[in-house]
């Protein structure tokens, strides 16, 4: 397995900090000023320039890291605006101390009138592990200011208006450039709409000494492009294409056959020994022309297609599969055929009508699939990815990889792990037909379906972002992908 980087809730992060209190004797002060003061060097680093620097704060902690991070700037010579969340005056320590020692060094505190300073930079320190409702209309008000002011913004731990937890945003939240999280990375700024929020998340430990995940067990980890090589171990040089495992993707119903090229393309790319399609007779010769490395089928009924899953290893089914009698035939003939199998799209749409469990299986819903699998509404997957994922995942005994933001895959008994990478230009018919047979491509190839489902997912994003790197986001074809796929399943 890759060397992931742990992720945790906040009440985890809340225990890890009461530790550092009450076991190593670290006032709570004192932490307070190591997060305001990492906070300023990353402030000074970024944006070496700045002279004016507004600081938001609210009533919590995360104001009073805020206070700090201000002291600090006015001390360094900046011009230092402090303006106060609407209610957020500080009532506990160690915010209060920390408000008290702004103060003391001749700050002031602006309350917010509607209308804010003019600065360089935002500080956002209104809000962090702490949120327990939407933001007022009044807190909703500076917020909205502050995202209008275009200026950079520097989140200290979360931006404000983020369910750390689970990613959501439940009101309005701060836009920001870079957020500092403090003593651990909060597992909710991975996913959802919180991706969009946070910019670039950093990770600062305070002073204490590195993670053992041992002692603190994370609630879910984090795969980056630089893990891909953990699971795509070079090939010995006298392998055979039989070691390589046989995929059969099923699908391409009339008017559909190209999302089930995709599929096989996608395998063949990224190292399958061979692919196989069952598709309508319709969409043979054009397949056979584009891609003559899949051995192509025409399959109108289960009957036709029994011998070509007694060939496959992996079975891939889903991809234009329609929701007819067709697809409803192939689907049933691949539950039943004891192969590993990756299920997509239609596949998914028709396991929700009728749903079973697919004990191994891998499904790959976005949020409309896995809420109509869940039934439930997609807002209600969307406002909680893990839980989602996690339900999904034991409803169905199988790995389940919800796309997305921040793709997260679950499987009964395993922590979930959450894909860092993508882009919005993924978001295109075909993308996730192209995904499916890199998964299955994985298993083929020998990884189990967990390990398969986490590369896979990984894998794909990471290929997506190369493709956007060439000419952007928008416009990005799920073909465009291939050869990226290509180069990052041979890591150097
Ligand atoms: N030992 C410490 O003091 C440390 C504190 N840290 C900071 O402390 C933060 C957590 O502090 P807190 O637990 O005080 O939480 P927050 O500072 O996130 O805010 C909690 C306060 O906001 C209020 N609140 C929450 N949602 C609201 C809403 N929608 N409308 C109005 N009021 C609302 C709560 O009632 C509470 O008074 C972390 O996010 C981090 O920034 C960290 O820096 C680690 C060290
Ligand atoms: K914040």
């Amino acid at each position: 397995m890759a060397d992931m980087f742990p992720l945790y809730r906040g009440d985890q992060v809340r225990a890890m900090d009461r530790r550092a209190i009450e076991q190593w004797g670290i006032p709570a002060y004192e932490l307070m000023t190591r997060a305001g003061t990492a906070a300023w060097a990353l402030l000074r680093a970024q944006w070496p320039q700045v002279r004016r620097i507004g600081v938001a704060c609210g009533p919590g902690n995360n104001g009073g890291d805020g206070y700090v991070l201000a002291r600090l700037a006015r001390e360094a010579g900046c011009t230092v605006h402090v303006v106060c969340a609407p209610g957020g005056h500080p009532r506990r320590d160690p915010a209060r101390e920390a408000l008290a020692a702004w103060r003391g060094a001749g700050g002031r505190v602006e309350s917010f009138d509607g209308m804010l300073p003019d600065v360089d930079v935002w500080v956002d320190a209104i809000y962090g592990i702490g949120l327990s409702r939407p933001p007022s209309d009044a807190v909703r008000s500076l917020i909205e200011r502050i995202n209008a002011s275009r200026r950079p913004v520097l989140a200290l731990d979360v931006p404000s208006g983020v369910d750390a937890d689970r990613g959501r945003v439940p009101g309005v939240v701060v836009q920001s450039r870079v957020t500092l999280s403090f003593i651990a990375a909060k597992q909710g700024l991975y996913t959802g709409q919180a991706r969009d929020a946070c910019g670039e998340v950093r990770v600062d430990r305070l002073g204490l000494p590195a993670i053992d995940t041992g002692q603190d067990p994370p609630s879910a980890w984090l795969v980056r492009d630089t893990d891909l090589s953990a699971w795509l171990a070079p090939r010995h040089a006298n392998a055979h294409k039989g070691e390589h495992g046989h995929v059969l993707c099923i699908g391409g119903e009339v008017g559909m056959g190209g999302a089930v090229r995709l599929c096989a393309e996608a395998a063949l790319r990224t190292g399958v020994g061979l692919a196989s399609v069952a598709t309508r007779r319709e969409g043979v010769a054009a397949l056979v022309a584009a891609r003559p490395e899949a051995m192509t089928h025409a399959v109108e009924d289960a009957t036709a297609l029994a011998p070509l899953l007694e060939r496959a290893s992996v079975v891939a089914v889903g991809p234009g599969l329609g929701q007819g009698d067709w697809g409803r035939s192939l689907l049933d003939a691949s539950l039943g055929a004891g192969k590993s199998l990756v299920l997509d799209a239609d596949a998914l749409n028709l396991l929700a009508v009728r749903p079973v469990p697919v004990p191994g299986a891998v499904l790959t819903p976005p949020p409309g699939e896995a809420a109509r699998l869940l039934a439930c509404d997609t807002a209600q997957v969307q406002a909680d990815r893990f839980g989602a994922a996690h339900r999904l995942a034991q409803r169905y005994q199988a790995v389940v990889v919800l796309k997305g933001a921040g793709t997260v895959v679950a499987a009964p008994g395993r922590d979930p792990v959450v894909v860092g990478a993508g882009n919005p230009g993924m978001a295109t018919g075909g993308m996730g037909d192209v995904l499916s047979g890199v998964i299955a491509s994985l298993l083929a190839q020998g990884l189990p379906a967990f390990e398969a489902s986490v590369a896979g997912a990984l894998l794909h994003a990471t290929a997506g972002d190369a493709a956007a790197r060439v000419d952007g986001e928008r416009g990005l074809l799920p073909s465009d992908l291939f050869p990226h796929l290509r180069r990052l399943a041979n890591p150097a």
